[in-house]
C-alpha cells in the first residue's frame, strides 16, 4: 500500500542574509513520516512556481506549518503596523488560495500556529497582532530563553467543546499544550468554529464547517514531540487516517 503523499509548507528564509532558501522544521517532517505513516515532502512556498490545481492532484493531504513571519494584515483588510512585524509575502499568496481550494476538494488540511492563522485568514477572519498586549491575556510567544525543549515545553490548559471534533480526537474536553506564537485569533471567519480555548480566551483549536474532509488547526505546536505527547499523537493519526481513507475514495472514483 502506498503511503499518503503529504505536502509540508515551506517558509522563505535567508542564510548568512544573503543566500534565499525554503524552509521547513524537521519536528513537522517526522511527525508525518511516524505518527501518520505518510510521505513528508517540503512545499516550496512559491505561488510563482505552484499551480493549486496541481498541488491539490499530486498530494493526498497538507501541513500548513507555524512560522514566525507573521500574515499580512491586508490579506484580512487591515493596514500594517510595527506591531505586525514580519512577513512572508509568497507564502501568504500560495498558502491562503491552497488551504480555501483544499477545503472545498476534501484533500485533508491541518494548520498549525502560523498555519492555524492562515485557516481563519483564508476564510475572511483576521488576528490580533499581539495577544499580550490585550486586556488579560497571557504572553503567549515563545520563552527567550532556555533550551528548546523548554520552549516547547507544555505551557497552558486548553478546553475543547464538549462533543466536538477535537475532545472526540483527544478523548477529554481539557488538553495540555505548548504556546509558541504572539497573534492569535480576533474575529473567526465565517465558516470557523472555535472548538477550543485557552484559559485567558485566546482561541487555539478550529475547524471548517462544512468541510467534507479533514480540516482542522491548532494554534500550539503538536508536531514536537508527536510520537509521544498524548495530544499531539492521535491528531497525527487521525490526520493520517483521514489521509488514507481520501486517497481510497479518489482512486477509486
Ligand atoms: N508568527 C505567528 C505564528 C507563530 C508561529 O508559527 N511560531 C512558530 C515558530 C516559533 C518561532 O520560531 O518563534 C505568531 O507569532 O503568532
Amino acid at each position: 500500500m502506498v503511503r499518503p503523499v503529504v505536502g509540508i509548507s515551506g517558509n522563505a528564509h535567508m542564510i548568512n542574509d544573503e543566500y534565499a532558501v525554503q524552509a521547513c522544521g524537521l519536528h513537522n517532517l517526522y511527525a508525518v513520516s511516524e505518527v501518520c505513516e505518510a510521505t513528508a515532502l517540503v512545499v516550496p512556498a512559491l505561488p510563482d512556481l505552484n499551480q493549486i490545481d496541481e498541488l491539490c492532484a499530486v498530494f493526498d493531504g497538507f501541513v500548513f506549518t507555524g512560522a514566525r513571519p507573521n500574515i499580512h494584515p491586508e490579506e484580512y483588510g487591515e493596514t500594517a503596523t510595527p506591531a505586525h512585524g514580519d512577513f512572508d509575502r509568497d507564502r501568504d499568496r500560495l498558502t491562503l488560495p491552497l488551504i480555501r481550494a483544499c477545503v472545498e476538494r476534501g484533500v485533508p488540511v491541518l494548520g498549525i500556529c502560523r498555519g492555524f492563522q492562515e485557516f481563519n485568514v483564508a476564510f475572511g477572519g483576521t488576528l490580533y497582532p499581539e495577544i499580550r498586549d490585550l486586556p488579560g491575556r497571557m504572553n503567549h510567544r515563545m520563552p527567550p530563553d532556555g533550551t528548546i525543549e523548554e520552549k516547547f515545553a507544555h505551557r497552558h490548559d486548553i478546553t475543547l467543546t464538549k462533543g466536538g471534533m477535537f475532545e472526540g480526537i483527544f478523548g477529554s474536553d481539557v488538553v495540555l499544550t505548548n504556546s509558541l506564537h504572539g497573534q492569535g485569533i480576533k474575529e473567526a471567519g465565517e465558516r470557523v468554529v472555535v472548538e477550543g480555548h485557552a484559559p485567558d480566551g485566546t482561541p487555539e483549536a478550529i475547524r471548517i464547517e462544512g468541510a467534507p474532509g479533514f480540516a482542522l488547526a491548532v494554534q500550539w505546536h503538536p508536531e514536537w514531540n508527536a510520537a509521544n505527547d498524548p495530544v499531539s499523537r492521535p491528531l497525527f493519526e487521525a490526520f493520517g487516517q483521514a489521509m488514507r481513507e481520501s486517497a481510497a475514495q479518489r482512486r477509486a472514483a
